[in-house]
Parts: structure tokens; C-alpha cells; sequence
């Protein structure tokens, strides 16, 4: 359900329907809110952003699928589709951090780690994301200090650097949200 949603994202990001159109498509989707309109559940329940399912469920984030990971780094690839476009065929600059934020959270937090959460994310944009290449994102753990973790992560297309990351992760104390 979430890639056909993604999908129809893609679509509509790529489209040009005319004013009839889009007034018939805005019906259909009205129509297929309110039929979850009585499906609602508490966040603990839902399907959309759950770590345990591939992309989290989730069409915020571009989808970032993991090759190898363990506690100490993780290596993955991600293509940014047409949703994500910021314009000129880049992706949208906004889409790079939330793609770190991401990566480096869930490095910060595997390995038996206790929840943490970013405190800062620093991200140099070195050459644009292309939409529709497929890019490698590589991420270590740098250090810890007590409840501080700093992760810097990489993200390349080829050999050519798109981006680097820097995140401090504090783990939370107890009862903390
Ligand atoms: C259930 C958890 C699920 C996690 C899923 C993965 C999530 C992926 C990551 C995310 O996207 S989380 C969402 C975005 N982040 C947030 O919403 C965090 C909002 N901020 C906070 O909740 C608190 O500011 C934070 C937990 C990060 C820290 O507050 P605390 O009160 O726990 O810590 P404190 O202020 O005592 O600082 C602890 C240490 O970190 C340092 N520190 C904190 N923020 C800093 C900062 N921004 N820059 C540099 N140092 C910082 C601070 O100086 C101190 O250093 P020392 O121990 O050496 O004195």
C-alpha cells in the first residue's frame, strides 16, 4: 500500500492533468480518506513509520534500503524519485538531512544502544542528488561519551561525494520522550 503510494506520489510530482482532472482525481482521493476515516489507531499501532518495515512504512523519507549494517557502521543505497524533487533535477535539499537523520538514528541506536535522539545534524551539500541515480550511503559510529554519540555518515554517487554528516545523539533518560 505504501509503494503504490509512493508510486502515485511520483506520478503526481511528473503530472500535468488538466483542471477536470485534478478535480476528479481530488474526488477519488477524498473517497480514500474517508474510508480510513474509521480506521484510525494510536501511533504504536500503525504501519506507517515502523523501523522494522523496509523504507519504515513511510513516504516522508526517501527510501533507504540497508546492505550491511552492525553496531558500528551501516552501508546502504537510496535513489531519490521524482517525489523528491527540489528543482533542475536535484532532490530537494531538505531530503538530504532527513536521509542522514535517518541513517545516523538508526546507527546510533542498534547494537543494543538505548533510544537516543539527534541533539544536532550538521550536513555539507557537496554536489547535487540526481533524481533516479542510485546512491550509496555509508555511515560509523565516531565516538561515545557517557550519553553522547557522535555518527558521520556519506552519501556518494559513484566515486563523487553528494554529501557528509555529522550527528550528536544523546541517549535519552529514563521516561524521556
Ligand atoms: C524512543 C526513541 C526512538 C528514537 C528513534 C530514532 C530517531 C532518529 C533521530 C531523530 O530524528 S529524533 C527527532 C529529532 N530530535 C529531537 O527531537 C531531539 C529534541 N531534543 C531533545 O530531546 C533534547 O535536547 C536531547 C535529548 C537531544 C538532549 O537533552 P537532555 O536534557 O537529555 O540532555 P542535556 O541537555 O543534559 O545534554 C546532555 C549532553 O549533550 C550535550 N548536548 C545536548 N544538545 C547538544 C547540542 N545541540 N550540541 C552540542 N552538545 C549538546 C550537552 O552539552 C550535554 O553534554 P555534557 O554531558 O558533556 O555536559
Amino acid at each position: 500500500m505504501i509503494e503504490s503510494l509512493r508510486s502515485f506520489l511520483d506520478r503526481v510530482a511528473g503530472a500535468r492533468p488538466t483542471a477536470e482532472e485534478s478535480a476528479e482525481l481530488a474526488a477519488t482521493l477524498d473517497r480514500l480518506s474517508a474510508g480510513l476515516a474509521d480506521r484510525q489507531v494510536s501511533e504504536r499501532e500503525r504501519l506507517f513509520a515502523r523501523l522494522s518495515v523496509q523504507g519504515r512504512g513511510q513516504s516522508l523519507t526517501p527510501q533507504l534500503f540497508i546492505d550491511e549494517q552492525d553496531a558500528q557502521s551501516v552501508t546502504g543505497h537510496v535513489t531519490f524519485r521524482p517525489y523528491f524533487v527540489g528543482g533542475n533535477g536535484a532532490a530537494h535539499g531538505g531530503t538530504i538531512p532527513l536521509l542522514f537523520d535517518e541513517a545516523l538514528g538508526r546507527l546510533a541506536n542498534a547494537g543494543g544502544r538505548r533510544a537516543s535522539r539527534t541533539a544536532y545534524l550538521t550536513v555539507n551539500f557537496r554536489s547535487i542528488a540526481r533524481i533516479g541515480n542510485r546512491l550509496t550511503l555509508t555511515a560509523r559510529h565516531v565516538k561515545e561519551d557517557g550519553r553522547k554519540r557522535v555518527i558521520s555518515g556519506e552519501l556518494r554517487d559513484g566515486d563523487l561525494l553528494v554529501a557528509d554528516a555529522e550527528g550528536l545523539f544523546v541517549e535519552l533518560r529514563p521516561g524521556q520522550p
